[in-house]
């Protein structure tokens, strides 16, 4: 039976309306294709705590989480994952990339211009209808 993760993602916005993307490095799983910051749900903890921490570890700057804009289920070949897409601000610092191949800021409107993760495409699409 495949295995189930849950993963929370932050979608950060800036005040031009841009939005944070990060582009999964050739040597992770779904290699060479954008997704937004996160990771893997651990026990016991809230989505919220866990973007967070993710978000330290990740970007090495401080959101505050918001509102649940989008989750669904995706099924790849070889696991499931379920993808909870909140809204977020930073509040401290500047991302910087310690583990995606690249960061880039795009209007919402330009979303559809790089190629996401199969699982994030309904989010994309949520996020560009309110663009
Ligand atoms: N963080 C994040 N992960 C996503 C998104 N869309 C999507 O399919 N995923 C997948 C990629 C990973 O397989 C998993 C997230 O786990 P992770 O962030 O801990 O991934 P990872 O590459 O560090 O871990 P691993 O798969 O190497 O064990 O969910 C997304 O928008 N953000």
């Amino acid at each position: 039976m495949k295995k189930t993760i849950n993963v929370v993602a932050a979608v950060i916005e800036n005040e031009n309306n841009e939005i944070l993307c990060a582009l999964r490095s050739h040597d992770m799983s779904i290699p060479n294709k954008w997704e937004f910051p996160g990771g893997k749900v651990e026990v016991g903890e809230s989505l919220h705590d866990a973007l967070e921490r993710e978000i330290t570890e990740e970007l090495q700057c401080k959101i505050v989480a918001g509102e649940v804009i989008h989750e669904h289920t995706h099924e790849y070949e070889s696991f499931i994952v379920h993808l909870t897409c909140l809204h977020t601000r930073i509040i401290e610092g500047i991302p910087h990339s310690t583990e995606h191949a690249k960061l880039i800021w795009l209007p919402k409107e330009n979303l559809n211009s790089i190629i996401w993760a199969p699982a994030d495409i309904p989010v994309v699409k949520v996020i560009m209808q309110k663009a």
